[in-house]
């Protein structure tokens, strides 16, 4: 092979993918390749081609427009070509061409008009005498697809240009989209019906306009802005503004972000803003277009065989990549419940190295049927975690096998449970955990678990960093210099941390059943199992049905507290804490009556209309246990009580987060 090959050879290899992607692309609506890199292998054989006149072919995917229409659907010849556009991939490019405009029209300075470049599909409508007489996609630039029946759906093309001044033939060009919030719902919807979810809104809009049943496309929710014309038996306005002004009083929808702008610098602080917008427009877009404002222009610069001389696409930074999926990982969050996270090979998106990306859960994991090894598309949008959007399955490993949850929790061995119809599995290691033990921590030691006053997040983070506490049972190991030098800890606050630790020893079983943070376990249902089982030793032998037999307890929480006691080193915990000397009465013994004032310190409020009591009465019996009751819903609010028909302070209750009773719970809670 000679040294003059090789440019030859890897032009021709170019071109052979760039045609494979752009049937994948154009005509099956199904690439497998994300744009950016689409867009590195167009660039790296246009420079090829420009280096070497001679590979040079009419041919080659460079001088040529999309892809020959899909023979399902009739053929439909464009008045004039639909053609692509050139694009800049810097300032630089953007400079560079308007440098080379300015020297070929001899003038100092030119208007634009700058627009966002919607990332859709573009379709070309027909209007004859005012009235819509065919649709068709853009195909190859020359010929596309009759989507007439189709177009007839949008509900954002006029079948009927409004006013009275509608040419005799018009061609209006526009971009068909989808817009984010429909595209998203789109997929769950297909997701759900167990289909394939569309990697992106483009995709999602040209698969949907691409419909040979326009029943279909009816449903879909697609949405046409208008950016041009194509043939006209009458002279249009000089500017390509007051074009755009007569299409939008043609009852057409050109966007609202489309703004004139001068030189270089005008353009360039456009697309700076719509860099910015970007993430909160309502569709996607892919970069902006400049286009010459003076239509006179146009005719004079003419078109290359691809795109116009007088427009230029400036591409914004990528959302979307491909990369592949080394493995599929169970990360454990803080209250247990466990992500799988994809460990992707490394890829950038818009200027960022992406290396994980969530899965949410198993349930996504197998709808998305994402797979270690596979080849996926990831997406990162703003500030957003980045995701993974869809497999490409052409692409899939042969011996890829579907992920499973594993057994045992990654970070502790502890059982990891799905809880009945819940999407997320947890490790039931709770107590134990690393991965839950500020969580755990943070729970255990609140007002109304093992009420440990002056133990605040910061300082639980600083024991737990230095290793000093692992799991609760080690708070009660705590020594005076452990505390003392740890931030903001001082003689006297060391004190009284370590007397409210002490005191803290001495508690009821209920607190301490809510203190484990049993998962489902709230404090209504740990009172109720207090009160029902007597000991813990009773309680920690109890199988399902002995579980569900307690008022209110049903099969989701016995599962729960089952598993919770089941793990061997949630056991160890619990005795540890018993070892270091955190009791509670004996059952039956006379200091388990409860105390004269259980709810002092307790804030209530009533609503709605109880059935075994009078308000009055169960204020008086608050009252007795030492509660207070009044008359509006606070953040200061222990409980609401909530009887029938109970009205907005239940709302506000639920929107603070306080605590809402039934009459049921209620009368648990006094009793
Ligand atoms: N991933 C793949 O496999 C694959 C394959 C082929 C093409 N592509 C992608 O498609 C694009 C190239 O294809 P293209 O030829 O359609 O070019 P293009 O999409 O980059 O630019 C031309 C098109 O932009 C659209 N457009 C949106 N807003 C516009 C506006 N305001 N004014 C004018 N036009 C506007 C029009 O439909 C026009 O046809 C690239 O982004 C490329 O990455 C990807
Ligand atoms: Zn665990």
């Amino acid at each position: 092979m000679s040294a003059a090959d090789a440019p030859a050879e890897r032009a021709a290899r170019l071109r052979d993918q760039l045609e494979t992607h752009n049937y994948r692309y154009y005509v099956l609506d199904d690439p497998t390749i994300a744009d950016a890199e689409y867009d590195r292998l167009m660039d790296e054989l246009m420079t090829l081609e420009r280096d070497h006149p001679e590979l040079q072919r009419d041919d080659s995917p460079t001088r040529r427009v999309g892809s020959a229409p899909l023979s399902s659907f009739a053929e439909r010849a464009h008045g004039e070509p639909m053609l692509s556009l050139a694009n800049a991939f810097s300032e630089a490019d953007v400079a560079d061409f308007d440098r080379r405009l300015r020297e070929a029209l001899g003038v100092s300075d030119i208007d634009y008009m700058a627009e966002p470049k919607l990332d859709g599909l573009s379709v070309n409508l027909r209007y004859e005498s005012g009235q819509l007489v065919t649709a068709a996609t853009r195909g190859d630039g020359r010929v596309g697809e009759d989507i007439t029946a189709n177009a007839r759906t949008i509900r954002s093309i006029p079948l009927r240009l409004q006013g009275d001044q509608a040419p005799a033939v018009i061609e209006v060009r526009g971009e068909v989209v989808i817009q984010r919030a429909d595209f998203e719902a789109l997929n769950e919807r297909r997701l759900a019906r167990g289909e394939r979810p569309f990697a992106n809104p483009r995709n999602a809009a040209a698969g949907s306009l691409r419909q040979l049943d326009s029943r279909i496309t009816a449903h879909r929710p697609l949405t046409l802005f208008v950016f041009g014309t194509g043939e006209a038996s009458e002279a249009l306005p000089a500017t390509h503004e007051a074009v755009l002004e007569t299409l939008r009083q043609w009852g057409f929808r050109v966007n609202d972000q489309v703004q004139r702008v001068t030189g270089v610098s005008g353009c360039l602080a456009y697309q700076q803003h719509l860099v910015e917008v970007r993430d909160r427009l309502d569709y996607e877009i892919d970069g902006v277009v400049y286009k010459v404002n003076d239509r006179q222009v146009w005719q004079r610069l003419g078109a290359t065989a691809r795109a116009p001389r007088w427009a230029l696409a400036h591409k914004l930074p990528a959302r979307e990549a491909s990369t592949r999926v080394r493995a599929i990982l169970p990360s454990v969050g803080r209250t247990g419940v466990i992500t799988p996270v994809a460990d992707l090979e490394a890829v950038e998106v818009g200027g960022v190295t992406v290396t994980r990306a969530t899965l949410h859960n198993l349930d996504e994991v197998h709808r998305k049927d994402v797979r270690e090894g596979d080849a996926v598309m990831v997406r990162r949008a703003g500030d957003v975690i980045p995701e993974v959007v869809s497999v490409i399955e052409s692409r899939r490993p042969a011996d890829a096998r579907a992920w499973q949850m594993p057994a045992a929790c990654p970070v502790c061995g502890s059982d990891v449970v799905r809880i009945d119809d819940q999407a997320a599995h947890r490790c039931m290691g709770g107590l134990y955990c690393p991965a839950q033990r500020m969580g755990a921590l943070m729970h255990f030691v609140s007002r109304r678990a093992m009420d440990i006053d002056g133990l605040g997040e910061k300082l639980i983070e600083q024991l737990v960093s230095h290793e000093r506490v692992r799991t609760a049972a080690d708070l009660y190991a705590l020594t005076r210099s452990d505390l003392l030098g740890l931030e903001r800890m001082g003689e006297r606050s060391t004190t009284n941390l370590l007397s409210a630790i002490e005191a803290s020893r001495e508690t009821t079983l209920a607190r301490f059943l809510y203190a484990l943070g049993i998962d489902q376990v709230g404090e209504v249902t740990a009172r109720a199992l207090a009160t029902h089982f007597g000991s813990l030793e009773a309680l920690m032998a109890a199988d399902e049905e002995d579980l569900t037999a307690v008022p209110d307890v049903g099969p989701v929480v016995a599962e729960s507290v089952r598993q919770f006691f089941a793990q061997p080193h949630n056991r160890e915990v619990i005795e540890a804490l018993r070892e270091a000397g955190v009791h509670w009465p004996d059952p039956g013994s006379a200091a388990e009556a409860p105390p004269a004032q259980p709810l002092a310190g307790q804030t209530f409020v009533l609503t709605g209309t109880l059935e075994g009591q009078t308000r009055d009465q169960a204020r008086a019996r608050i009252e007795a246990l030492g509660g207070k009751v009044t008359s509006s819903v606070s953040s200061r609010t222990d409980y609401v009580v909530a009887g029938a028909e109970p009205g907005s302070k239940r709302d506000r209750a639920d929107s603070l987060g306080v605590t809402v009773l039934d009459e049921a719970g209620f009368n648990a809670l006094i009793n």
